[in-house]
């Protein structure tokens, strides 16, 4: 497979655990996502480490501060040499617009930037508990928007809002979603999920998965099914 379309969401508790699972895959079966705890517990090196075995990094760290700030961020990030790195839409337009200029000195070796809208673990009562009235795919809607505005690249929404925005924002702005759960896992605290293949199906770029591959007795066989069940 040369463009795989599950991305690890490498939350292992141990960095032995994680290693023991990249070693029993190649590059071609999965991208790797590396979040706040494996980054704050290993730092950069286990990124290089990521990268030196042939595997595109997702850094997932969200970055949400002054436009400067997150401009710096970025671009540590892209020193990196990671595939894809991410910012929060509800930064604002001119964090996007200074995240999206500091990349442009990496030219065609600039990760791949992204906007989260709305967490997956999110749903219509919590936006109402910070005072949003939207509904979640609305709100997905409207960061969304404001992200392709700025100039980046595809935003982390859920599966759900997927087809309404390859339909509004065109197939090459880029959906990565988490929130996916095989048929008859656990939702854990995700609310709005979807399974791999129905998600391929509504058009999602990426799948994040995490907990079902990582959780599992055999991680590198459960990666093996979703990526047979999806036949990409
Ligand atoms: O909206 C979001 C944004 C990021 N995530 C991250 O994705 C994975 C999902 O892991 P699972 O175990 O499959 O739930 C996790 O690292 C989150 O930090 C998200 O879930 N939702």
């Amino acid at each position: 497979m040369n463009d795989p379309k599950v991305v690890v969401a490498l939350d292992f508790g141990k960095k032995s655990e994680a290693l023991s699972f990249i070693d029993r895959i190649e590059p071609s079966d999965a991208r790797l996502k590396v979040g706040k705890e494996m980054f704050t517990y290993f730092g950069p090196e286990f990124v290089k480490q990521l990268t030196g075995k042939g595997f595109d990094v997702f850094l997932d760290l969200k970055f949400h501060d002054i436009p400067n700030t997150v401009a710096k961020a970025v671009t540590a990030a892209a020193d990196l040499g990671v595939w894809m790195v991410n910012v929060h839409a509800s930064g604002g337009e001119q964090m996007m617009i200074k995240s999206r200029e500091a990349l442009s000195q990496f030219g065609s070796e600039a990760p791949l930037l992204i906007a989260v809208t709305v967490l997956t673990s999110m749903g219509q009562e919590d936006l109402l508990g910070l005072g949003i009235t939207k509904t979640p795919a609305e709100q997905v809607m409207s960061l969304a928007q404001l992200t392709q505005k700025s100039g980046l690249d595809g935003v982390v929404c859920s599966a759900w809002e997927a087809e309404q925005l390859k339909l509004q924002l065109g197939k090459d702005f880029k959906l990565i979603t988490p929130g996916i759960r095989p048929a008859g896992s656990s939702s854990d605290d995700q609310k709005r999920i979807m399974t791999p293949q129905q998600a391929i199906d509504v058009g999602v770029d990426y799948l994040v998965i995490g907990r079902p591959i990582t959780k599992a007795a055999d991680p590198q066989a459960v990666l093996q099914q979703i990526n047979h069940s999806l036949n990409v």
